[in-house]
């Protein structure tokens, strides 16, 4: 059967109106770029209550696909499938609710708890990270791990890979490499390109006394408490903000979208390779976060003060030996400000993690402050972009180094005056 037989053959089934059929439809429409009709026809399904077309329709409102944004209708779509009894729905509404101050936090374990007793592969992963944060537990360290192994079984690839980086390395339980190895064969059996930076376990955050039988997102929303570098410019340094599960995350995520970085040409208005850094760079889209992506933004976000609604869309650098950014200031020329969302503003703050150890070299530089700061796995960079009045601030001018030896990854958020994000 070729693809617009099938299509044509799901669309006489769609015509009898019946919700799995439509969903079906609306499926095949997606898969095809088709995102308009796609999301009239999981509308229609979701009328007649079939829970996993009210998720697609609400992943389509929340993301404004195939339509415009509209939280209060994803909302709606998600609170009647979750009363109906889906978990996965809870965990939609738990997605869309991180990344604010007013967080309620105790609302929203319950409905990752009930998505991870629902064996929903995201919110297992989800689960396993926030266990895996707490270094000195060792019940919440073999919860990280089962969670993972749990994911992993329903074929969640990243889940797999995260757990053969803690097997190899002997990361709350004793090392396994067998074990390892044999789970990165399947994944590269898989097709999955498969790189291993060498990320360590970074210092211990605070101890978390609570039970292993209790996920709480709460530990995400901590404070983060920064020490100052320098007061002008303005920055400040955390380690361990992100532990070495998170930074893996970060680098697997992006991995399959690096390509060589590039920069939007003001005149022409076209991408050309970016003078200022020849690292590659993968932007990762808020469409295709999952709940431990946004948990890992969260905190970078709260480290720079400020809600996830500020963030743009996370970038992921890696630098090769020889690569480098060079000296350059974050802020944004007018035009590229009307470009892109300009209610927005213009970039406030920008919270850098390295997410590796580099072996030489690769230091983040501050001229103006004769600042240089070393990467560690974790280890965060807060730094204002504008000044107190909100004016560009030629101070906050600095660079990556070139990278020596080894490679460096590094996530940056760069974080605007006024919210960015739909949530
Ligand atoms: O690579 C670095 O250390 C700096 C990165 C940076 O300046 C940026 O991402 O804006
Ligand atoms: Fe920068």
């Amino acid at each position: 059967m070729t693809d617009d037989s099938e299509l044509a053959g799901l669309r006489r089934n769609a015509e009898g109106g019946a919700a799995p059929d439509l969903y079906r439809w609306a499926s095949a429409l997606l898969r095809r770029g088709a995102a308009e009709p796609a999301r009239a026809a999981y509308a229609r399904a979701a009328a007649q209550g079939l829970a996993e077309a009210r998720i697609e329709f609400a992943r389509m409102a929340m993301h404004g696909i195939g339509g415009d944004t509209d939280l209060s209708a994803a909302h709606a779509a998600l609170d009647q499938a979750e009363r109906a009894g889906s978990a996965v729905a809870g965990y939609f509404i738990a997605l869309m609710a991180v990344g604010r101050g007013d967080f309620a936090a105790a609302e929203h374990d319950r409905r990752l708890l009930a998505a991870v007793r629902a064996e929903y592969p995201p919110a297992l992963r989800a689960a396993a990270l926030l266990f895996g944060r707490r270094h000195d537990d060792e019940a919440a360290q073999n919860a990280c791990l089962q969670l993972l192994e749990r994911a992993a079984a329903h074929g969640d690839a990243i889940a797999a890979r995260l757990l053969a980086e803690r097997l190899l390395r002997g990361e709350g339980c004793a090392p396994q490499p067998q074990a390892a190895a044999e789970l990165i064969g399947q994944l590269r059996a898989h097709g999955a390109r498969i790189e291993l930076p060498p990320i360590a376990v970074g210092a211990p955050a605070q101890r978390d006394a609570a039970p292993a039988d209790a996920v709480s997102l709460a530990d995400a929303a901590q404070p983060v408490a920064l020490a100052p570098l320098s007061a002008h410019p303005r920055v400040g340094q955390v380690d361990a903000l992100l532990s070495a599960d998170e930074c893996r995350l970060l680098v697997a995520q992006a991995q399959p979208s690096l390509r060589p970085s590039q920069t939007v040409d003001e005149r022409s208005g076209r991408a050309v390779p970016n003078p200022l850094r020849d690292s590659s760079d993968a932007s990762l889209d808020p469409a295709g976060e999952d709940l431990a992506l946004r948990l890992a933004q969260w905190r970078m976000a709260r480290a720079a003060g400020l809600d996830l609604v500020h963030g743009e869309h996370l970038t992921v650098l890696r630098y090769a030996p020889g690569q480098a950014y060079r000296p350059h200031r974050d802020y944004l020329s007018p035009q590229a400000q009307a470009r892109d969302r300009p209610q927005a503003g213009d970039r406030l703050r920008t919270v850098c993690v390295y997410l590796n150890a580099v072996e030489a070299g690769g230091a983040t530089e501050f001229p103006h402050a004769a600042l240089a700061v070393t990467p560690q796995a974790g280890r965060a960079l807060v730094f204002d972009n504008l000044d107190a009045d909100g004016r560009p601030e030629p101070a906050s001018l600095h660079a990556g180094t070139p990278v020596l030896a080894g490679e460096k990854w590094l996530a940056t958020l760069w974080l605007r005056e006024r919210p960015y994000r739909a949530f």
